[in-house]
């Protein structure tokens, strides 16, 4: 297709004839004629009748006949006038003059009025001078579009050089105009080869490349002045367009991984607004309660599943973690998370956790018999004949702890009677287990008695074992008592201040002369036994209270140390959270990763009572609502949130800050006590400058030790 570049403006007649004021008529003369025409320069000149209407033209040719064939100055024009005119209404549109007067040998035309009047006179110059100027604006105006337009613009002439460009080419080019003008359009852009120019029939649209612009291109044909084949390319950036596509694609992408992840992740997903409103529900979470989709969105969540009490999250911004409930037979458990943004809350999610909540059900029950869980652990643990336990598996990154392990460990080497203190939870049992690993006897048995869990009346033959027929309900054959069992190993005695005071009496024996009878025995039976002993009771306020005996207090005590409490030990909680979710992962299946940063300033806030026992506990029961991989705030039990020792806890930036503050005081005492108080050693241990701990030291008020 071959365009033309044409006029576009509306040009009027009126504005480019020169209007006529001089008319000649019937009766006019030769003299008359040359009179107007030399005044007023016109190359021809109507002649009207009375009405003023045209009769025909005298034109300078009819002067030079006439002058030539010697007629005098009053001959009448009359006759020598030319009838067939060239005429044009004034309305008649430009490009019809244009067409006319370029096709006809006439250089001149008359232009008439609504009545045939002539009111003005058209010529080729007129016409000439029209277009030049109207091809100037028209340039202009090309000119002005290429230079604002984002399409970058080359022209070629019939020859293939490039004889314009616009401003937007050559920055896509990254090249001045003067680089690009008279080359070969196929050297400045090599993709647009020169036969597929040639042979192009119609307009080419084709992707390439300009400089680092990925574009499109329409490439079609112009004519030349020279009536020939030039050529005009018109590049549209499409690198933006591109990029958003691309963007688009992902968000697609994210958009149907989020549908599937909401879809099947989760049994059941709906969120509530900061009014109680229902702003989405998912397919699973219709199909368990039967809903009407068109009825939910934008519903109060409260005339549509009242149950789910999502609305008292919306209020009070605290996540819930409820029990079990019931729809159509069907269990389910409801997690009710805030949703916050710049610490409000904006809304509420509703989690529906309904499938293979049987395994998860069991786990409830383990959870809720823990402690008779823990007995059965723990009676296992008696019937073990060997330490399980090693100092390598004490974790610890507390200074008063390693020192201790320190210590210990020289004890364990010895043959000493070892009593071990501390709260519930802190690790006795490890220690003892860890004593026996690295001592003299660790090749030989290491036997538990828990002194506590066994009834009043079975604990003497569970120490000593007793003889065959000793009582009613004896076994046959008799029973080998702890003490056998322990020969040439150790005996752990945990919880001994839960011994009766008669036992005491015999436990002490046994230690002072090495030998016991069996119940309903006669024969003095020889051990060799180290005895290891825990407790978490007083027991020097037993002794004055006559509860414990002071003999064999000392005897056990002979060698004594105290397992510092977690809460005094904070910087050991992180470090057992990581152990411990790796080894439940391992026992439990799960794949847990790591703790929530949130959920981390909560467990270091917690006052932590039952040691770090209880710490694996929560994590144990945390881990399996870890549905991200990650332990949140909402996996931890509410008891813990809500006895987090630190004020206010929803705040949790405040929370974090406080925490990390305590933390912070914590490691620069450590540094402290490692370097016996000497600052510049426990600055490089920080790998803080002195100056930096000054500002500390003073910020926490910490004294030297
Ligand atoms: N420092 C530690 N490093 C690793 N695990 C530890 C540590 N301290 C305690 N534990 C773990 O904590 C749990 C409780 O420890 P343990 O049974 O030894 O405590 P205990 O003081 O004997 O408790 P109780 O007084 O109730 O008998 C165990 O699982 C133990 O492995």
């Amino acid at each position: 297709m071959i365009h033309r570049i044409g006029v576009i403006a509306v040009i009027q007649l009126r504005e480019i004839m020169t209007p006529v004021t001089d008319y000649l008529s019937q009766s006019s003369t030769l003299e008359q004629a040359i009179t107007i025409m030399k005044r007023k320069k016109w190359n021809i000149v109507p002649a009207t009748d009375q009405d003023g209407r045209l009769l025909g033209v005298f034109t300078r040719s009819i002067l030079y006949q006439m002058v030539l064939a010697g007629q005098p100055l009053h001959t009448p024009i009359h006759p020598f006038m030319k009838t067939d005119v060239v005429a044009f209404s004034v309305d008649t549109p430009y490009d019809i003059i244009e067409k006319v007067v370029e096709n006809s040998n006439v250089g001149s035309g008359v232009v008439l009025d609504g009545e045939q009047r002539p009111i003005g006179l058209i010529t080729s110059i007129d016409i000439a001078r029209t277009l030049l100027r109207t091809s100037y604006s028209l340039r202009e105006q090309l000119e002005a579009i290429l230079a604002t337009s984002q399409l970058g613009a080359v022209m070629t002439d019939e020859q293939n050089q490039v004889i314009f460009v616009n401003a937007r080419f050559c920055d896509m080019l990254g090249c001045a105009e003067k680089q690009i003008i008279g080359r070969n359009i196929t050297d400045v852009i090599p993709d647009i080869h020169t036969t597929e120019v040639q042979e192009m029939e119609q307009e080419v649209h084709k992707r390439i490349v300009v400089g680092n612009y990925r574009t499109i291109v329409r490439l079609s044909k112009y004519k030349t002045v020279k009536g020939q084949e030039g050529f005009i390319a018109l590049f549209q950036n499409i690198s933006e367009v591109e990029r958003m596509a691309e963007e688009l694609e992902s968000v697609k992408r994210w958009k149907s991984m989020l549908q599937t992840v909401i879809d099947k992740a989760y049994d059941g997903i709906v969120m509530i607004n900061q009014q109680g409103r229902i702003s989405f529900v998912s397919p699973s979470l219709i199909e368990l309660f039967e809903l009407d989709e068109s009825q939910t969105i934008h519903q109060p969540i409260d005339g549509v599943l009242p149950q789910l009490g999502l609305t008292r999250v919306v209020k009070s911004g605290l996540a819930d973690i409820s029990d079990f409930m019931e729809v159509n037979g069907i269990q389910y458990i409801v997690h009710r998370i805030p949703v916050l943004q710049d610490q409000h809350v904006v809304g509420a999610i509703g989690k529906i956790m309904f499938r293979q909540l049987q395994e998860v059900r069991e786990r409830f029950k383990r959870f809720d018999r823990h402690e008779w869980k823990e007995g059965v652990a723990r009676q296992q643990r008696r019937q073990a004949e060997s330490s399980r336990f090693t100092f390598d598996e004490i974790i610890t990154s507390d200074y008063q702890m390693e020192k201790l392990v320190r210590s210990v460990s020289k004890a364990a080497k010895g043959r000493s009677t070892i009593l071990i203190r501390g709260e519930s939870g802190t690790g006795k049992e490890l220690f003892a287990h860890a004593i026996h690993s690295i001592s003299p006897r660790e090749e030989k048995p290491f036997v538990t008695v828990n002194c506590a869990a066994i009834p009043e009346h079975l604990l003497e033959s569970e120490f000593f074992g007793y003889e065959e027929g000793a009582f009613t309900g004896a076994k046959h054959k008799g029973k080998v008592g702890k003490f056998d069992l322990a020969h040439g190993g150790t005996l752990f005695l945990d919880e001994v201040g839960d011994m009766s005071l008669p036992l005491q009496a015999k436990l002490l024996r046994v230690l002072q002369e090495g030998e016991f009878y069996r119940v309903g025995g006669t024969d003095r039976i020889h051990v060799d036994v180290r005895i290891i002993s825990a407790t978490n009771r007083p027991l020097e306020d037993m002794v004055e209270k006559g509860t414990f005996r002071e003999d064999l207090f000392y005897r056990l005590n002979v060698i004594s140390f105290e397992i510092p409490p977690l809460r005094l030990r904070k910087g050991d909680i992180l470090l057992l959270c990581e152990l411990f979710i790796k080894d439940l992962n391992k026992s439990n299946g799960t794949s847990v990763t790591s703790i929530d940063p949130e959920a981390q300033c909560v467990m270091l806030g917690y006052e932590w009572l039952g040691n770090v026992r209880e710490l694996r506990n929560v994590l144990e029961r945390a881990m399996v609502f870890a549905e991200s991989g990650k332990i949140q705030l909402d996996d931890l039990p509410d008891y813990v949130l809500k006895k987090t020792s630190l004020p206010n806890n929803q705040q949790h930036p405040v929370l974090q800050q406080n925490l990390l503050n305590q933390a912070e005081q914590d490691t620069i005492q450590i540094a402290l006590q490692k370097t016996n108080g000497n600052k510049s050693q426990a600055a490089r241990l920080l790998g803080i400058s002195r100056s930096v701990l000054y500002e500390k030291l003073k910020k926490y008020q910490i004294s030297c030790l």
